[in-house]
């Protein structure tokens, strides 16, 4: 495996996996101020600038355009990806779900953007200093949550679940998880960890989304290397200096979707190259994807079945 992680390492949103956050804020900032959005994250240009990565602001802010940095598929991704979220949230509360959990929540404003209904309280859930940055960052700029907000400042790989617990989460009640742009920054038995997590806390009826990447085929895996290689490269002679290839795990592990419906979950899932189509976004090409295409699944609980 090519990966400079360990075991209990920790980041900041200027470093290793917290610079991920930072670069998917980036890319909502930009999509965001597109001719067809899809979506509107006020705060994304914002909570970048406040990171103080400079490539990463001048994308963001669009000093800089995004051409050759960022590829028209990152931003289309980024639109259709953060819809997904939106629409299951706001599904999943419109139907009666009152507590929500965003896990690896980042730079995600969706606690401080979403129409919520009252009653909602969402749970979000990151590393130390990445929730701590966002909540100062916010209440400076006179962001006020639309939902109640509360948080659990722990490491995915540590007990998160008495955090959560602590911070008021009630097991009983149905929730609504959400698991964005995290899973290939597990360890594989971590992602396992964390799905059996989430259902063992999951009242009847919950819900759950996420994404499932298919197992690589031959070869697949080396391209997406390059792929990141070459992205590293030309943010590093913009003065940069990230190393995307390390910043994951490649190879095999369980995927989301068949663990998760073999543990009591119905999902749906969607490609990210037909979610680009049902948006009526430009259909990719053959070789768009940097990696194999992955599936955005949400679905409900069925307790009789786990
Ligand atoms: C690519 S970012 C995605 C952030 C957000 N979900 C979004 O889509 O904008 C990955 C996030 O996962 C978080 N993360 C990764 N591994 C984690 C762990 N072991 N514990 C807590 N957070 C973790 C990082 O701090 C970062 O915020």
């Amino acid at each position: 495996m090519t990966s400079t992680r360990y075991e209990g390492d920790d980041w900041d949103l200027a470093s290793s996996v917290g610079a991920t956050a930072t670069m998917a804020a980036m890319t909502r900032a930009i999509a965001t101020r597109t001719d067809r959005p899809l979506i509107d994250d006020p705060f994304a240009a914002l909570l970048v600038q406040a990171v103080g990565i400079d490539l990463l602001t001048r994308l963001a802010t669009g000093e800089l355009p995004p051409d050759g940095l960022v590829e028209q598929v990152a931003i289309d991704g980024a639109k259709v990806r953060t819809k997904f979220y939106d629409d299951f949230f706001l599904n999943a509360t419109s139907a009666g779900i009152t507590q929500v959990v965003i896990l690896a929540s980042g730079l995600d404003s969706r606690a401080y953007r979403l129409a919520w209904p009252s009653g909602t309280v969402v749970y979000e859930i990151d590393q130390p200093q990445v929730i701590e940055f966002k909540t100062r960052t916010l209440a400076g700029l006179g962001a006020a949550p639309t939902a109640e907000r509360r948080v659990a400042a722990v490491d995915l790989r540590d007990d998160w679940p008495a955090a959560l617990r602590t911070a008021g989460f009630d097991p009983a009640l149905p929730s609504a998880w959400s698991a964005e742009g995290l899973l290939g920054y597990l360890p594989p038995e971590a992602q396992d960890r964390l799905l059996d997590t989430i259902t063992e806390l999951s009242a009847p009826g919950s819900r759950v989304a996420t994404e499932s990447r298919p197992n690589p085929r031959p070869g697949e895996e080396e391209k997406t290397k390059k792929g990141l290689d070459g992205i590293s490269e030309r943010w590093r002679a913009h003065g940069f200096d990230t190393d995307m290839t390390r910043l994951r795990y490649f190879g095999e592990r369980n995927e989301a979707a068949p663990y998760l419906a073999d543990h009591g979950w119905a999902l749906n899932a969607i490609s990210t190259r037909d979610l680009i189509v049902a948006n009526d976004l430009s259909p990719l090409k053959d070789d768009d994807l940097r990696m194999s295409d992955l599936l955005y699944v949400s679905g409900t609980l069925d307790k009789t079945t786990n």
